[in-house]
């Protein structure tokens, strides 16, 4: 099975065409994939598949590395983009996506990177039931005695988000599983900690759901984004500096899709049996 490796912002995925090649990938395997001992190595495995619907282009599935099918991944939206054209799949400089979230534009630009249209965040009451209440955006919980509170929104993909005086010193690994698994997610979520720097920017380290802390998170920025703007933190659009480097996200507000701009880097192409 030929895959190729690709990274973006350093969230590292094995990509696999599906177009011209039969993929049926077990669970089991998908963790052997992801594995950065026994095999190749990746915080997720990106299939590309044939569209299902007339008006679009492709499908997109997309596996965590503990071999959990999930809805939505940015980093790998756009590496998408870059893994179709290079791989002449497609020319055009509109892409349209299909994933279990819904459609995905992506606009690969010239200077290389791409930019996606992330959808508008969504009412997931099924993945984060908070979403059903008001205070989603600011809900306190308390952990091991300390209390924190968060911010609640799904990218098609279920995020919490809390507030952090510095991303740096922000307990991740203490606090990132514990949350990821807590009752309140009952499809678990990915935990982001976000650090104010000014209206118009942030850091953010993102704890992913089925793959830990990576060294970035698209999905994790546009959620991030999207609560500091309600919570009137910060004003579109927002540079998001996160371990792996720099996203540009955009949002109009409430209704509006979630824009995001960035690199897509492809690394190696490779064989493996299926
Ligand atoms: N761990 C995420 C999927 C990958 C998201 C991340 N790689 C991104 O760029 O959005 C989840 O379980 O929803």
């Amino acid at each position: 099975m030929k895959f190729t490796k690709m990274q973006g912002l350093g969230n590292d995925f094995v990509v696999i065409d599906a177009v011209r090649q039969a993929v049926d990938l077990s669970p089991a395997r998908i963790r052997f994939l992801a594995d950065r001992h026994f095999g190749i190595g990746c915080d997720q495995i990106l299939i590309v598949e044939p569209a299902q619907d007339s008006d679009a282009d492709f499908r997109y599935r997309i596996f965590n590395a503990d071999g959990g099918e999930v809805a939505q991944c940015g980093n790998g939206a756009r590496c998408f983009a870059r893994f179709v054209r290079d791989h002449g799949l497609c020319d055009q400089d509109e892409i349209r996506v299909d994933t279990q979230a819904g459609r995905l534009i992506l606009r690969p630009r010239p200077d290389g990177s791409v930019t996606v249209d992330m959808g508008v965040p969504r009412h997931a009451p099924a993945q984060i039931p908070l979403l059903a209440e008001a205070e989603a955006l600011a809900y306190p919980v308390e952990i091991d005695g300390a209390a924190w509170e968060f911010g609640a929104v799904s990218m098609g993909n279920p995020h919490a988000v809390l507030r952090v005086e510095n991303v740096d010193s922000a307990p991740v690994a203490a606090l990132g599983p514990r949350l990821e698994s807590h009752p309140l997610f009952p499809e678990r979520a990915n935990i982001g900690f976000m650090e104010i720097v000014d209206r118009n920017h942030i850091r953010l380290r993102v704890f992913e759901r089925g793959s830990g802390e990576t060294l970035a998170c698209g999905s994790g920025a546009c959620g991030a984004v999207v609560v500091g703007v309600e919570r009137g933190w910060l004003d579109s659009p927002v540079r998001v500096d996160l371990p792996g480097g720099r996203l540009d996200i955009a949002w109009a507000g409430r209704g509006s899709p979630v824009l995001m701009s960035g690199p897509a880097v492809s690394v190696f192409e490779g064989e493996i049996p299926a």
